[in-house]
Formats: structure tokens, C-alpha cells, sequence
């Protein structure tokens, strides 16, 4: 036998931040789950029970919570960005740190309609997500995503003209409920160091802050005649919007709604335009998948 693929590392590490202006009196909270994983010359660990190249998975969770004590957590791709170096270059035989990043949403409360300087709430479970590979000799890859963003639109979308022959028992419709958990990514260029990611640290933020808008706009005033057309509109616009990045991918689950027949009863009627009440499915879904770059 021979090893053909080694990583490892600490996964769910949970991280909470907390930043206190002193003068406002305001704080402000970040809370993150983590995954580390490391790659080098490590396969003695696997092969030879030889522990001595193992920087066991608890020291790399002690590393993130001491680097995060250290440096700023936030923007994401940032913190991503000097936990993955931190390996690399603290290790010489670990050449490669994969470090995942979800950071979940704490909104700070409106309290007599004034934000207040202490108190958040969950408004979903809508999560932020980095992905980054520091790789030694290469420099640090990130890619950025929005994930369980949950939306529906009651009309605006349309599904009609698609292929029909002896398999096909869709109706069309032009008018339609539409609702998807946005996962969308996007492809930052690749940064040959942890100074190069510091020196565009604000466009972290502001590529998110685009991305959920031109996704949540897109969704909303499109009048939608697929899910694939309206993903690759929100692609286009956020290549369009953001330089610094390569790529946009989405994956779009059709989250179907049926209409119920109720005409059976006394000839209620349900369906088409009088259709209000509605069964929403689990499953199976539709899942739509796209990867737009520039020309
Ligand atoms: O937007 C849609 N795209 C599709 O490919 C599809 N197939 N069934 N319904 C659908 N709706």
C-alpha cells in the first residue's frame, strides 16, 4: 500500500471575539467555527506510527485561539489568511494549511430604535464562509461565500418553453413561487502573501456586503424565467463589481411549492390563478449550479 492523500488537522473549533470601545462603550462580537487542516511530510505519522512530525490537532486549536487574542479576526479571509501563513511558516516539514472560517451572524439589536451597544440577536442561519489554502512556494488562495440565505418570492418567476417530449409532465407557468438557499462563492486572484491579503483587507467586506446585495436585488426584481438565468445575472454583476476576484459560482436548490386541487371539494378552486394555498416540498429539489469568470 501506499498513502495517497494525508491531511489533518482540528475541525469545529468555536471562537468568540469580543471588541470594547472603551470611549463609546460600545462592543462589538464576532463568533467563528473554524477548521484546520495541514499537509506536508507527515506520511511517517500515517505509515511508521512516527508522531514526531505531528503538530497534534490540539496544538493548532491552541494556535488559532492565541493568534486570535493576537490579530484581528475580522474580515474572515484576513484571519484565514495569517492562521494558514502561521503554519507554514512556523513548521518547516508543513507546506500546505487549509483553513475554513464560518462566521455565523450576531445583528446588534435596535432597542427604542437606537442600536444598542451590547446585545445581538441570530436573524438566520445565514453564515459567511472563507475557504483558504496557504500553500508554501504558491502564496494564499481564498475563495469567499454566502450559505443558507433563504429566500422566496411569491410571483415573478416563470418557467415555461423548456424542452417537452413523452417524459415531460411539467405544466409550464408564468407565474410561479420561487424560493432557494443562496450558496454563492466567489474566487479572490491568488495572493503570493499574507501582506499582499493585508494590503486589500477592505475589499473583503465590501465584496461580501455587493455579493448579498446583487443577490438579494437579482432575486427580487428579476422577473425570472429560470433559476440559470437569474444566477448568471448575479454572477455578471458581481464579476462586474468586484476586480479583485476571478470567479463567481452559485448553487441554487429549487425549493418547490405545488399547488393542491382542491376542486374536488364542492369545485373549490386552487389552482393556477386562484391558487393561494399551497404544499411547500422538501424533496426532491431542483439544484441549479453555476461557475462564471470573465471573457
Ligand atoms: O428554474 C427552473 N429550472 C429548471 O431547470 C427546472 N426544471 N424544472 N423546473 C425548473 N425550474
Amino acid at each position: 500500500s501506499q498513502l495517497k492523500y494525508a491531511r489533518y488537522g482540528k475541525d469545529n473549533i468555536r471562537l468568540y471575539k469580543v471588541d470594547k470601545d472603551e470611549k463609546t462603550g460600545i462592543q462589538s462580537v464576532v463568533e467563528m467555527t473554524i477548521c484546520i487542516l495541514l499537509e506536508g511530510d507527515i506520511e511517517t505519522s500515517y505509515t511508521q506510527a512516527d508522531n514526531s512530525v505531528v503538530v497534534a490537532t490540539d496544538t493548532q486549536k491552541q494556535t488559532c485561539y492565541i493568534l486570535a487574542k493576537q490579530h484581528p479576526v475580522t474580515p474572515p479571509e484576513l484571519f484565514a489568511s495569517i492562521v494558514g501563513t502561521h503554519f507554514i511558516e512556523t513548521y518547516p516539514h508543513i507546506h500546505a494549511a487549509h483553513v475554513k472560517i464560518i462566521q455565523h451572524r450576531w445583528t446588534r439589536m435596535s432597542v427604542d430604535g437606537k442600536p444598542h451597544p451590547h446585545s445581538f440577536y441570530r436573524d438566520g442561519e445565514e453564515v459567511r464562509v472563507v475557504e483558504s489554502v496557504a500553500r508554501e512556494g504558491e502564496g494564499i488562495s481564498l475563495r469567499s461565500k454566502i450559505e443558507k440565505l433563504l429566500v422566496l418570492k411569491s410571483t415573478g418567476s416563470a418557467f415555461y418553453g423548456f424542452h417537452r417530449d413523452e417524459y415531460t409532465q411539467l405544466p409550464e407557468t408564468w407565474d410561479r413561487i420561487l424560493s432557494t438557499e443562496v450558496e454563492a462563492g466567489w474566487k479572490w486572484k491568488l495572493f503570493k502573501s499574507l501582506n499582499e491579503v493585508k494590503a486589500v483587507a477592505p475589499k473583503f467586506d465590501e465584496a461580501w456586503h455587493a455579493a448579498r446585495e446583487i443577490t438579494l436585488q437579482t432575486f427580487a426584481t428579476d422577473n425570472s424565467a429560470s433559476v440559470q438565468n437569474t444566477m448568471y445575472k448575479m454572477c455578471d454583476q458581481i464579476l462586474a463589481s468586484v476586480r479583485l476576484i476571478d470567479a463567481v459560482d452559485y448553487s441554487l436548490p429549487n425549493k418547490h411549492y405545488f399547488e393542491i386541487d382542491l376542486s374536488w371539494h364542492k369545485g373549490l378552486k386552487n389552482t393556477g390563478k386562484d391558487a393561494t394555498v399551497y404544499a411547500p416540498q422538501s424533496n426532491p429539489n431542483g439544484l441549479i449550479q453555476c461557475t462564471v469568470t470573465r471573457k
